[in-house]
Parts: C-alpha cells; sequence; structure tokens
C-alpha cells in the first residue's frame, strides 16, 4: 500500500473525479446546495419557534444523569464545561444545550472541550480526519456564539479534571457512549475531579434516553419497539436555538493546529479520508436534504439493493454526532402523509434499531465477545466448531479483497475504497467471515477489526451489534441447523443474486475471483 500524507489525501479527495456509475463516491448532493441555505434557515426557525433559549425551555432531566456526588453549581465558579465526546455538533445537542442552560442561570461563560487521545481502537486517519475536520467547523460556530472551544491533548480521564480546576469550572456536562473506552474516560473523569463540581450526563444521541429506553438488555427489535415508540410522544420533540451566550470568557483558547492534530494521532495513514462524505454538519445537512429529496421515496422498496441508491447514507455522520438523528427523525416525518411506508421503513431503523444497539453495548459487558451472545447461540457455534471448513482465509487475504467470492471481495473493495459497506452487503460480508474462518472467536475478531478499521462509520454500537448479529445471533432467533453455522442464521451467494443484480455490482467495484490458497 502506498503511503500519504493527510494534506495530499484531502487534495486528492477533492480532486478525484467523479465515476459516472452510482457508487457510493457518486452521491451526488451539489446540486442541492443552491437553497442549502434555505433549508438550514427554516430549521433554525422552527428552533426560535420553539423557544428563545434553553433558559425559556423546560429541559426533560430525563435526558440526564448526575454522575458525581456533588449536585450543584458552587456560586463562584467562573464557567460551565461542555466535554464533547460523542456528539460533535452544536445545535441540536442536548448536552450543549443544558450545559448553556447552566451557564446561563449561574450568568458565567460556556466552554467546549473535546478531549482528543492519540490512538482510538482500529481507527485510521480516515476517521480521525473525520472527527477532527468536523470539529474545526464546529470551534468555528462556537466562535460565533461567544463560546470558547478548546482542544485537549489526551483522553477526558487525563485531560479534562486539571483544566476544569485551572479555570475554575462550575460544572461539567458531558454526552452519553455505552462503549467500554469512553465509560471509562467518564470514571475516570469522575474519580479526579474536585469533589465539589458535579459531572452531568446528557444523552444528546438517542431520542429516547438509553437508561429511559429500558431498565436492562432487551432481547431483540421486538421487544424494545414499543418501549420506544410509545415515549415518542415525549421526547421526539424539536430543539431550541443554542443562542449567542452572553458572558465572555476572561482567557483564550490555546490555538488550534487542525492538520498537526489529524497528522500527529498513531493510525494507519494508507486508510485516508473519502470523497463522497465530508465532514460537518452542513455536509450532513447536504446529505439529509438529497435524501429527502431523491432517495427517502424509494427506502421501504429498494434500501436491500446494493445497486441502487436508496439509503441515506447519514451514519458517518451520525456516528460523529455531527447531526442529530433526532432532527434527521423530525424532518423526514413531515413526509408521513406522503411516503408513509417509506418514512415508517427509515424511522424503524434510525430509531428503533439504532437505539436498540445502544442498548445492547450499555446493558451487556461483553457487546464485542462471543460471551455476550445467548447461550442457544454460544452452545450451538461450540457444537459446530471443528466442522470442516470449505475454505480458512487469514485477516491479511480478507483484507485485500482475496477470496474466491467476487461479490465478497467487490463488498470488500467497497468498504476499503469509500469507508463504508451498503447495509445488506454487511450482513453476507460479516456471515461469510464466520464461515471462512477458523473459529467464531476470530471470525469476529476480523469483522470487527475490517469494520472499525475502514468504515468511518465503524466503532459504534451499530457496528459491533451489526457484527454480534451476524456472527452469533444477538437479536435473532435460531434457524434450520448446519454446519459451521449451527443454528445461526445462514446467508449465501444464490440468495444475494435473487435479490439484486450481484454483476452490477461485482462490476461496479471490480472484485476478482481469487485461487483459494489456505494461509491458516
Ligand atoms: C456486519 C455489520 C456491521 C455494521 N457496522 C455498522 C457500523 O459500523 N456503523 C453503523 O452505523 N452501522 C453499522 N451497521 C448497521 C447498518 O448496516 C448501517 O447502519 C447502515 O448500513 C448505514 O447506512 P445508512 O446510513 O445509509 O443507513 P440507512 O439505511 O439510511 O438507515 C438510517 C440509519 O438507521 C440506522 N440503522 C440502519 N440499519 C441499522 C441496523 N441494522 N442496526 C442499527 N442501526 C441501523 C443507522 O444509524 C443508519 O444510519 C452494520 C451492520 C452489519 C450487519
Amino acid at each position: 500500500m502506498r503511503f500519504f500524507s493527510i494534506k495530499t489525501f484531502c487534495k486528492m479527495a477533492s480532486a478525484a473525479k467523479k465515476p459516472k456509475l452510482s457508487t457510493l463516491a457518486s452521491v451526488n448532493t451539489e446540486e442541492t446546495t443552491t437553497d442549502l441555505n434555505s433549508f438550514m434557515q427554516k430549521i433554525q426557525a422552527k428552533r426560535e419557534e420553539t423557544a428563545e433559549s434553553i433558559l425559556h425551555y423546560k429541559f426533560n432531566r430525563k435526558r440526564l444523569r448526575i454522575i458525581s456526588q456533588e449536585q450543584t453549581v458552587s456560586d463562584n465558579c467562573e464557567g460551565i464545561v461542555y466535554w464533547m465526546s460523542r456528539d460533535s455538533r452544536v445545535q441540536d445537542n442536548w448536552a450543549f444545550l443544558f450545559a448553556q442552560k447552566l451557564a446561563l442561570k449561574n450568568e458565567v461563560p460556556l466552554h467546549v472541550c473535546f478531549c482528543l487521545i492519540s490512538k482510538y481502537l482500529d481507527a485510521s486517519v480516515r476517521q480521525f480526519h473525520f472527527l477532527v475536520k468536523g470539529l474545526e467547523k464546529v470551534a468555528a460556530e462556537c466562535k460565533k456564539l461567544n463560546i470558547s472551544f478548546h482542544l485537549l491533548e489526551g483522553s477526558g480521564a487525563e485531560a479534562l479534571p486539571q483544566w476544569v480546576a485551572d479555570h475554575k469550572i462550575g460544572a461539567v456536562v458531558c454526552d452519553f457512549n455505552p462503549l467500554r473506552v469512553p465509560l471509562g474516560w467518564l470514571e475516570g473523569c469522575k474519580k479526579k475531579l474536585k469533589k465539589d463540581v458535579p459531572l452531568i450526563q446528557v444523552d444528546a444521541h438517542n431520542i429516547v434516553p438509553c437508561w429511559e429506553a429500558s431498565d436492562k438488555q432487551e432481547y431483540s427489535a421486538r421487544t424494545i419497539r414499543n418501549k420506544i415508540n410509545s415515549k415518542l410522544s415525549e421526547y421526539l420533540t424539536d430543539f431550541p436555538p443554542l443562542i449567542k451566550h452572553p458572558f465572555t470568557s476572561k482567557f483564550e483558547p490555546e490555538p488550534i493546529d487542525w492538520d498537526e492534530a489529524i497528522e500527529s494521532r498513531e493510525a494507519d495513514k494508507s486508510v485516508g479520508p473519502v470523497n463522497w462524505a465530508r465532514p460537518g454538519y452542513d455536509e450532513a445537512m447536504k446529505m439529509l436534504k438529497s435524501f429527502i429529496e431523491k432517495r427517502l421515496k424509494i427506502f421501504s422498496s429498494k434500501r436491500n439493493d446494493p445497486t441502487q441508491d436508496a439509503c441515506s447514507n447519514l451514519s458517518p455522520w451520525f456516528h460523529f454526532g455531527q447531526i442529530s438523528v433526532q432532527r434527521v427523525a423530525l424532518c423526514v416525518q413531515e413526509y408521513k402523509t406522503k411516503h408513509t411506508e417509506c418514512v415508517n421503513a427509515f424511522l424503524e431503523e434510525a430509531i428503533v434499531r439504532r437505539e436498540l444497539a445502544d442498548n445492547f453495548c450499555f446493558y451487556c459487558e461483553h457487546y464485542d465477545s462471543i460471551k455476550g451472545a445467548s447461550n442457544w447461540a454460544q452452545k450451538t457455534l461450540d457444537d459446530h466448531r471443528k466442522d470442516k471448513r470449505t475454505h480458512i482465509y487469514s485477516l491479511e487475504q480478507l483484507s485485500k479483497a482475496e477470496t474466491h467470492d467476487e461479490l465478497w471481495n467487490s463488498a470488500q473493495l467497497q468498504l476499503v475504497k469509500e469507508g463504508k459497506m451498503h447495509g445488506f452487503l454487511r450482513m453476507y460480508w460479516c456471515k461469510k467471515i464466520l464461515e471462512w474462518t477458523s473459529t467464531p472467536e476470530d471470525a469476529l475478531r476480523y469483522s470487527i477489526y475490517l469494520n472499525d478499521h475502514y468504515s468511518i462509520d465503524g466503532r459504534d454500537p451499530n457496528g459491533y451489534v451489526g457484527c454480534m448479529w451476524s456472527t452469533c445471533g444477538i437479536h435473532d432467533q435460531g434457524w434450520a441447523e448446519r454446519t459451521v453455522f449451527g443454528k445461526i442464521r445462514y446467508m449465501n451467494y444464490d440468495g444475494c443474486k435473487r435479490k439484486f443484480n450481484v454483476a452490477a455490482f461485482v462490476a461496479r467495484y471490480g472484485g476478482k475471483v481469487h485461487k483459494y490458497t489456505s494461509k491458516k
């Protein structure tokens, strides 16, 4: 593989010619940009209709949980900080809004801190680029709103407590992430923060806060659906605006070199940014607008066909919280009368399925391990542990798309080149990894690695649940027993041929049939 600097990548990404075929890279949001501003202005008007500011809005306190012992903000504090992590956006962010509410009430400046770590799981430069360039836009927007943005080096547990003490901050408001590493930062921050500083977590990612949707690990979409849908009238509400903050910070934030912030990460530079998905709220809005105008109407009938352009393609921005799913749901549901089936199908995916994934990761500590599977699934995989595999591939062979199956290889190439694989093929791709590796443990490890390393939306509860669903039947039921899979649901090439034009997909991504050589 060739190695490029970030700057070269950015240039390459913007200079790349658009292919004629409807690949992800050709998802065209350009033609809608002329009236993008009016689309965004209408949304801002709705916020302003909802309330003048968060101070004039009854914040639903079920969206938050107080992590610290301390519950009150000290009278002589000099600011409030929003510790931004999973939700890197300014508007439509309940955590940011709650932080502003505290700052307005206490008549103090409002700050945002993002704590950037040098390495995160299997993330490559592709994901750090998307994150950091998105943050650059957040910082610019904050500046306009008289809110200081600080980029701290190190995790929230390492960098934040001292910064809070140094600047006499009265409260830390953070967003919510059910995954192990960010929960560790939260725990570390709680331990190191001064005892008189409240630490408050707000679920700014889910529409129904994860702890309100259910107090236990749910069995499947069937068991959580009604719990979520019955609470939407309470939580699927409009947002008030985050306003220009009236209290100015007494100190300036440290200047930030954004390119250097990307360059200095310990991340694979050979996996760089992609052309079709550019970071930031404005880019997310373009994608949303193009979805509503062009793709929503075919979402229910065509979303499982990888040769069609029917999906929202919003998952990169959802993952980094650069757009709020709640905002997207509000916009999409305006089309309920016109495209009822499509709107319902989209809300099922974006709300029920997505929030089910957060539920799983929040309540199951083994969310990325076979140990997290149900007993029946663990038993059936064990019963078939010694079954003869027709092919066994190494991680390297999989990574390079060198299997005997040109459809699988094409899906892998889509992932590597475009940073996102079509949702239907993600299932096929992952199930074949189970079929073609020595153990279910290897299969799960490889699929999570590949998904986390190449996919912009990887390292997400949806990704862990997707891999667990495919490999060990999470949120699924037992099926007719067969070799290797046992009772885990099986998928095959012929099934794909019945669903869509496999040859067209293969032609598009150029996956070749590779001669099988076992490299166990
Ligand atoms: C093996 C495997 C790995 C996956 N890895 C990821 C991942 O890393 N990140 C990720 O966001 N999704 C992942 N998914 C779930 C799903 O495939 C993607 O969310 C979807 O393809 C994203 O494309 P989109 O935004 O165009 O989705 P759309 O079809 O437009 O759906 C809108 C949104 O609904 C949510 N959604 C859709 N399908 C699912 C689902 N099955 N489970 C949970 N939420 C869903 C997503 O937030 C998505 O952005 C994975 C699924 C599998 C089977």
